[in-house]
């Protein structure tokens, strides 16, 4: 069993749960937050600097790894981990989001999708054993199986179609998956109709893969609508599997996600608007190019102890990122890798304490009001 998730505490007013999740590349606290690293790199960061601001688990994305390097390359270079110097564990989505995000630019069908690269316009066919092959030579932790992420909103019809082919593209990774060193996670779709999400979760768990991924959600949908899906879909997943919510996200969210019993979460939102000038601090988002900064000689968040905010000023911050040194991005994005990582050690302990909602409500009624 290369990843196994042992359940440490079940908060006692919610479904949240502290866990350990086990991997070939060693043990992380769950709830946990994945810093992204589309193309082997959490853009500007070390590996160093990344474990400093508290990552533990990184996530790369399949689809951009085999248009460049090329997954063959980074399997002669010793595979993933040893590729981007980063010992701890990883997990490769399995493109199925990038690919259908590519609206116009691909055609699905029962074998798999046809798209054209976004870097030069040249063909390409995604198929569920070719995104095995493909994960598998990059050696990831954890690979997520080819599935079709339905877009929203979306028909009901288009829905149920795309949940079952993400079921038949289930079954087909599933047989072609041989890595023992690497777990397969189902991804459950099902748009935002909680009797599809049901169906879709239990033709899953039928086929007893280690972990689910909760696909198809955080696509332009209301917040709330996300939360009742998830409300709906938690209760019928089992306990011993760790639960993925892909894509999510946002401080609010991420609290929102861990209440509802998911363990483990990703998004590009941290380290994309920290490269916009952009941060988040206790009283809300700050962003700190803008002019009302160039005097302020303040850290970013006077209640942060990360580096950027231990060793520089708002005013010195906005002077990098104005004048393009690239110092400034990699100082934001450190403080904002820092913050989520840091709100996720708060809620991890609000869960061991028992007082995860009062937790909620203190940090949101700061946070929204900024
Ligand atoms: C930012 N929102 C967002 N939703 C996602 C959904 C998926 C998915 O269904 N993968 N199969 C992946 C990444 C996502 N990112």
């Amino acid at each position: 069993m290369p990843v196994k998730i042992k359940i440490e505490k079940k908060e006692k007013h919610t479904r949240a749960r502290l866990g350990k999740l086990t991997t070939p590349h060693g043990e992380v606290e769950t709830p946990i937050f994945m810093p992204v690293g589309t193309q082997a790199t959490v853009k500007t960061m070390t590996p160093e600097e990344v474990k400093e601001t508290g990552g533990r688990l990184v996530l790369s994305n399949t689809y951009h790894l085999y248009l460049r390097p090329g997954h063959d390359l980074v399997k002669e270079a010793g595979g993933l981990h040893k590729f981007m110097n980063w010992d701890g564990p990883i997990l490769t989505d399995s493109g199925g989001f990038q690919v259908f995000s590519l609206g116009p630019l691909r055609t699905i069908t029962e074998e798999g999708v046809e798209f054209r690269s976004h870097i030069d316009g040249s063909k390409h066919f995604f198929t569920p054993e070719k995104v095995m092959e493909i994960e598998q030579a990059l050696g990831a932790d954890i690979a997520m199986a080819f599935d079709e992420c339905a877009p929203y909103p979306c028909e009901k019809e288009y829905a149920v179609a795309a949940l079952e082919r993400t079921t038949r593209w289930a079954e087909r990774c599933k047989r072609v998956h041989k890595r023992e060193d690497q777990a397969l996670f189902g991804i459950i779709q099902g748009g935002v109709f909680p009797d599809l999400r049901e169906r879709s979760a239990k033709e899953l768990l039928a086929m007893d893969f280690p972990g689910y991924g909760i696909g198809g959600l955080s696509v332009g949908e209301p917040k709330e609508l996300m939360y009742e899906v998830l409300d709906q879909l938690m209760p019928i997943m089992p306990e011993d599997k760790p639960r993925y919510l892909m894509g999510v996200g946002s401080p609010d969210c991420l609290i929102e996600g861990v209440v509802r019993g998911v363990d483990m979460f990703d998004c590009v939102l941290p380290t994309r608007i920290a490269r916009n000038g952009t941060v988040f601090t206790h009283n809300g988002k700050l962003t700190v190019r803008n002019a009302e900064y160039a005097r302020d000689f303040r850290p970013m968040d006077q209640q942060c102890d990360c580096y950027a905010c231990r060793n520089y000023s708002r005013a010195y911050i906005r002077h990098l990122i104005k004048t393009d040194e690239i110092l400034g991005i990699r100082l934001t994005t450190i403080h904002n890798l820092h913050f989520i990582q840091h709100l996720m050690q708060n809620i991890r302990q609000a869960i061991r304490e028992d007082r995860l909602l009062e937790y909620r409500e203190d940090f949101l009624k700061v946070f929204n009001a900024g």
